[in-house]
């Protein structure tokens, strides 16, 4: 057996059960009544479950950006141009990005990797390069990936879980692909065997019409790997995924087997987190949703995950920005079930209902 089947085949990590009573416990005896802090209450209770710990803390966070092209986009699915991913890689290497701002101010570690633009790129100082290929193959023409392209591109985030486990205390993984959402979009439908016309939607700001024309691209890559539909889902990974989306697939993989918290950004990312949920059943035990996008798809795939999105902002950038935006509140989370005083020490009467 090969070293991938070897590592897909180890287990996802159970999540505490002993930090999440306690957590609960302490909880009911901080100075407010109880369930006053709606979500942050539920979101310390997980971070600390999540993390083992009494005193969950989010001082440690690693965002990591994978950028790659798609074949689909020969058939026009975006309203960019598809030179702007490898553009944006350089943005993001000069720190000109949204994502860049946002992981700044949270003192974040964030990667960027290219796992496959078309256009080659120099050297870049802070672009790890992993390119596997020049994109994907159209999925409209046969499978977007090899099945070594597929199981490389899981490797890569694999591997970047790992570089820095250590240190981790929250993952965030982000995207950049212009063409991502057409890709989504099928591989969503093909997993949840829905109607891609349920999820389709403008990406990066397509017209009705053009939005029209996206859907019956899509409609004839399903119908072209219609055979793979009741088959595994890293055949439909590989079918229709991206390389970037791979990778991801193999980041959240990873942070389930490795015991770390995880926060998911927009719909291309919880898109991959859906997909890992299914390659193996647990993984989102460990997922935090941090937002749901405008992409009208981001709604049908956090049902599908019965995730409760802890934000609504219309945004529809990837990157992991929507995520970026949620860990304020995370953090303020854990500071209240950390630095807040309980009835007893507070000498404080707790009520008899
Ligand atoms: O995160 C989202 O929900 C999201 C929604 C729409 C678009 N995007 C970003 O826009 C790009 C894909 O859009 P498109 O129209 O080129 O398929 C890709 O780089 C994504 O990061 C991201
Ligand atoms: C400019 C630009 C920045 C992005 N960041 C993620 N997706 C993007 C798509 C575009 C077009």
């Amino acid at each position: 057996m090969n070293s991938f089947a070897e590592w897909l085949k180890k287990p996802v990590k159970l999540v505490d059960k002993t930090h999440e009573q306690k957590a609960l416990a302490r909880q009911q005896q901080l100075t407010k009544p109880p369930g006053s802090l709606g979500q942050l209450e539920n979101l310390a209770v997980k971070i600390a479950s999540l993390q083992a710990s009494e005193i969950p803390d989010l001082t440690h966070v690693h965002i990591t950006v994978y950028a790659a092209d798609h074949g689909v986009m020969a058939e026009g699915v975006s309203a960019f141009p598809q030179s702007v991913t490898a553009a944006m890689i350089r943005n993001f290497a000069s720190g000109g990005a949204a994502i860049n701002v946002l992981a700044q101010e949270l003192t974040a570690k964030l990667d960027v990797i290219n796992v496959g633009t078309v256009d080659t790129l120099e050297d870049i100082p802070g672009v790890l390069d992993k390119r596997i290929d020049a994109g994907t193959a159209n999925f409209c023409d046969g499978p977007a990936m090899t099945e070594h392209q597929c199981q490389q591109a899981i490797l890569i985030g694999r591997d970047n879980v790992l570089s820095d486990i250590e240190n981790t205390q929250l993952y965030i993984a982000g995207e950049m692909g212009i063409g991502n959402t057409s890709t989504a979009t099928a591989l969503a439908s093909a997993i949840l065997k829905c109607d891609p016309a349920d999820l389709v939607g403008p990406g990066t700001g397509l017209d009705l019409q053009s939005i029209q024309h996206k859907l019956t691209v899509i409609q004839r890559a399903l119908k072209l790997h219609a055979d793979k539909l009741e088959g595994d889902i890293l055949t439909l990974l590989q079918s229709l995924g991206g390389f970037e989306i791979a990778a991801m697939v193999g980041a959240y993989l990873s942070c389930a087997k490795q015991g770390v918290p995880v926060l998911i950004d927009g719909f291309i990312s919880t898109t991959a987190a859906l997909t890992a949920e299914k390659i193996q059943p647990g993984c989102k035990n460990w997922f935090i949703y941090s937002h749901q996008s405008a992409e009208p798809g981001h709604k049908v795939v956090l049902d599908a995950l019965d995730a409760k999105p802890l934000l609504k902002l219309d945004m529809r950038l990837g990157e992991g920005s929507g995520a970026a935006v949620a860990v304020p509140l995370l953090r303020q989370a854990c500071l209240l079930h950390n630095g807040m005083a309980t009835f007893e020490q507070a000498n404080i009467s707790k009520g008899d209902k």
